[in-house]
């Protein structure tokens, strides 16, 4: 059955997603700041509303929507971010705007140029509603986009912006050659960092081994492709934020995400090793060496406490 499906931002990822479910014979309309039509324009009939624009979009494109009423529309959000005045996940602003409707997170290993190379991936949707999750699974589903869903879509949604922080991390480690060893130890505790977050906020441990947790934290911690490693890479080779962000192509959401996580886990109490040394290496407080050397001389601990 052919679905009526608005994607709404037409970057990098925007332009994927969209493109996936045209392949799968769906009526697709992409819109963009630069569109001639208006948001009201293309989703007055949708039944699906994809938002992949980056976090800065999410509340604008929110309140563009605000006149509509339908509560049969599912709306399926991609961004992997915080927002900073009110720490919210997408998925929580989109809900919170839309409390009748159903909000489905998609998140997962899925680097856009890859994707669009033609290569195989597979995503997770989760969502509270799992008819309205199994709905976008079959849209989204092909023989190069294998998709499965999940009930926690706060653990889902996490996974992918955490990981953020932890690919800056994983690009300052390659950028300054620090071996193989080393990245095992960053990723692997980085997932412990991610899973205590995670626990705290209320999502499930076990969501954050999947493919939105260390399916994600895996592919953007090894790959160039991945503009969170971008910036720590190039922060490590001596170059300053400012000038990465000019030159990426794209959003970094790992350089917000890592502002609202650190505010967030103070007030909290929520003990963040490696995301406060990103957030002290991005605000230029900290070398890239120092913050390793800060990681290595911590007090000892054991590794299956979680709390520590
Ligand atoms: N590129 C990728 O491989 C993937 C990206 N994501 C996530 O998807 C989100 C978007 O990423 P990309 O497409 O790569 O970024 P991008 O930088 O290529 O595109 C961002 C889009 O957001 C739109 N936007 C920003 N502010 C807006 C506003 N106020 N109103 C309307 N539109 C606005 C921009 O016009 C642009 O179309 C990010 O949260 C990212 O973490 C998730 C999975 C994969
Ligand atoms: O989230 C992504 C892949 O799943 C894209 O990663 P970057 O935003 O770091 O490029």
């Amino acid at each position: 059955m052919e679905t009526k499906i608005t994607v709404i931002g037409a970057g990098a990822w925007g332009t994927t997603l969209a493109s996936l479910a045209k392949a799968n014979g769906h009526q697709v309309r992409l819109w963009s700041r630069q569109s001639s039509a208006t948001l009201a324009d293309v989703s007055a009939d949708a039944d699906i509303i994809v938002s992949a624009v980056s976090m800065k979009g999410v509340r604008p494109v929110v309140e563009q929507l605000r006149f509509l009423q339908r509560k049969e529309v599912i709306f399926v959000t991609a961004t992997k971010g915080l927002d900073p005045s009110t720490t919210c996940t997408p998925s929580q602003i989109w809900q919170a705007a839309f409390p009748a409707n159903s909000v489905v997170v998609l998140a997962g290993p899925n680097l856009s140029k890859e994707i669009q190379a033609g290569l195989p991936a597979a995503t997770v949707v989760g969502s509270k509603d799992l008819t309205a999750a199994k709905l976008v699974q079959i849209l989204f589903n092909s023989t190069r986009f294998r998709v499965y869903t999940n009930d926690d879509p706060l653990g889902v949604e996490l996974g992918g912006t955490l990981k953020n922080v932890m690919a800056i991390a994983a690009g300052t480690c390659d950028g300054l050659q620090l071996g193989t060893n080393a990245k095992a130890a960053l990723v692997t505790r980085g997932l412990a960092e991610i899973i205590r977050i995670g626990n705290h906020w209320g999502a499930k441990t076990d969501t954050f081994y999947g493919l939105s947790g260390l399916g994600d934290l895996l592919a953007t911690c090894n790959s160039p492709l991945s503009r969170n490693y971008q910036v720590g890479y190039g922060l490590a080779i001596g170059k300053n934020l400012t000038e990465i962000l000019t030159h990426l192509e794209g959003t970094a959401e790992g350089v917000n995400t890592s502002q609202v996580l650190v505010q967030l886990a103070n007030e909290q109490g929520i003990y963040i090793p490696i995301s406060a040394q990103v957030d002290r290496l991005l605000k230029g407080e900290v070398t890239p060496q120092a913050a390793v050397n800060s990681l290595m001389l911590r007090d000892v601990k054991p590794e299956t406490d979680l709390s520590l």
